[in-house]
């Protein structure tokens, strides 16, 4: 595998505010969008007719399904999540209208250095020389400083509304995550920072909103470079499609839309925390030319003080953990620093035994 990416030379390119065009107005791809691939990633579609699971949560079989498709993609959609739709129209609608906003209301609230909540370009632009075709907005604690100077006469009715999806989304999360850690023989005794409940009380999230507008060349643009979520689990809602996933075997699978289903992504602390049985998905961003996508991200962290290393029953009596133990927070900042090794760069040397 190559060492760095075609488009990406070492040092680290940042995009400053000032450089972001109003993509939503341009005709053509400006030069400064047009990539022409990626050397660290495969750029073939996959050609077998392969879909990510669909599990129904209802299912009595749910816990084994969710086992194997962690296991084997790393992803999986999810019907039945008990998320109602109405909630799901609303953040996408007030996501759009966020994103609709004059571009220098949306700069009064950009991220500072180190990717801080708020307006701006994914981390990973930083490590790119040519420019993503989308913008975001992140929800890190408490979103009613940015909200207010986004909206100043009704910011009180949009932080209502990503108070309850926050809440339902964690509880949704804390339920996937021990379904999937369930069909491992984890149960909630196994983490003692899972509080009292197991609804781990003292998590860290955030929220991404996500826009992808309709681009006017979108085979020379990426709208997300290739990635892993640092997250235990990553809860997405889309309703257009865009987001392809990656299968070593095969390549790139795009994720079809499912009526009134959640993608729900595998992020490197589940990977950790499963000692290597799980895959931290890797997942890009494909742009069109007629559609302006949004989508909803939901980062399920583990508390920030915490330090998260490899479940000890995952891992055999004569064996070394897979990576040392870190908080998510020192994880985030490997990961913002040099998201292509932040993983390896935990990863314990050889074990005892020498081999692996
Ligand atoms: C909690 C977080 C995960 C994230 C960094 C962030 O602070 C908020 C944005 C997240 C995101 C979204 C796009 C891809 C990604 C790698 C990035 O650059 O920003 C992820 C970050 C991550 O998972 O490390
Ligand atoms: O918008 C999408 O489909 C994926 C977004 C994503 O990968 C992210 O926010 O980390
Ligand atoms: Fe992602």
């Amino acid at each position: 595998m190559a060492s760095s990416i075609s488009n990406a030379p070492r040092e680290s390119h940042t995009v400053h505010h000032h450089e972001l065009l109003d993509i939503t107005s341009l005709k053509d791809l400006p030069e400064s969008y047009a990539w022409k691939g990626f050397d660290r990633f495969p750029m073939k579609d996959s050609t077998a007719p392969v879909t990510i699971p669909v599990i129904d949560l209802a299912d009595p079989k749910a816990i084994e399904l969710i086992g194997h498709a962690c296991k084997t993609w790393g992803t999986f959609q999810v019907t039945n999540h008990g998320i109602q739709k109405k909630l799901l129209d609303d953040v996408e609608k007030a996501s759009r209208e966020l994103f609709a906003l004059p571009m220098e209301q949306k700069l009064k609230v950009s991220e500072t250095a180190g990717g801080l909540p708020g307006y701006g370009q994914a981390r990973i632009a930083s490590c790119f020389a040519q420019k993503m075709w989308s913008e975001g907005f992140t929800v890190y604690g408490s979103p009613l400083e940015h909200f207010r100077q986004l909206w100043p006469e009704d910011y009180s009715k949009y932080c209502d509304l990503y108070e309850e999806y926050e809440k339902q989304m964690r509880k949704l999360a804390a339920k996937l995550l021990w379904l999937s850690l369930g069909s491992l023989g984890i149960s909630k005794s196994d983490i003692d920072w899972a509080g009292q409940t197991g609804e781990f009380e003292t998590r860290s999230a955030a929220i991404r909103l996500n826009s992808y507008p309709s681009c006017p060349d979108p085979d020379r643009a990426v709208g997300l470079a290739p990635h892993t979520d640092s997250s235990i689990i990553t809860i997405l809602h889309q309703s257009t499609v865009g987001l392809k996933v990656l299968r070593e075997e095969t390549g790139w699978v795009l994720v079809p839309v499912v009526p009134d289903a959640l993608v729900v992504n595998v992020g490197d602390f589940l990977h950790i925390l499963s000692n290597g049985l799980y895959p931290s998905v890797t997942h890009q961003v494909v742009v069109n030319r007629t559609q302006h996508r949004l989508t909803v991200a939901y980062f399920y962290g583990s508390p920030p003080e915490v330090k998260v290393s490899p479940l000890s029953k995952l891992v055999g009596p004569c064996e070394t953990p897979l990576y040392r133990s870190i908080t998510w927070q020192e994880y985030l900042i490997h990961k913002s620093q040099d998201p292509y090794s932040a993983l390896s760069k935990i990863r314990s040397s050889a074990p005892f035994n020498g081999s692996g």
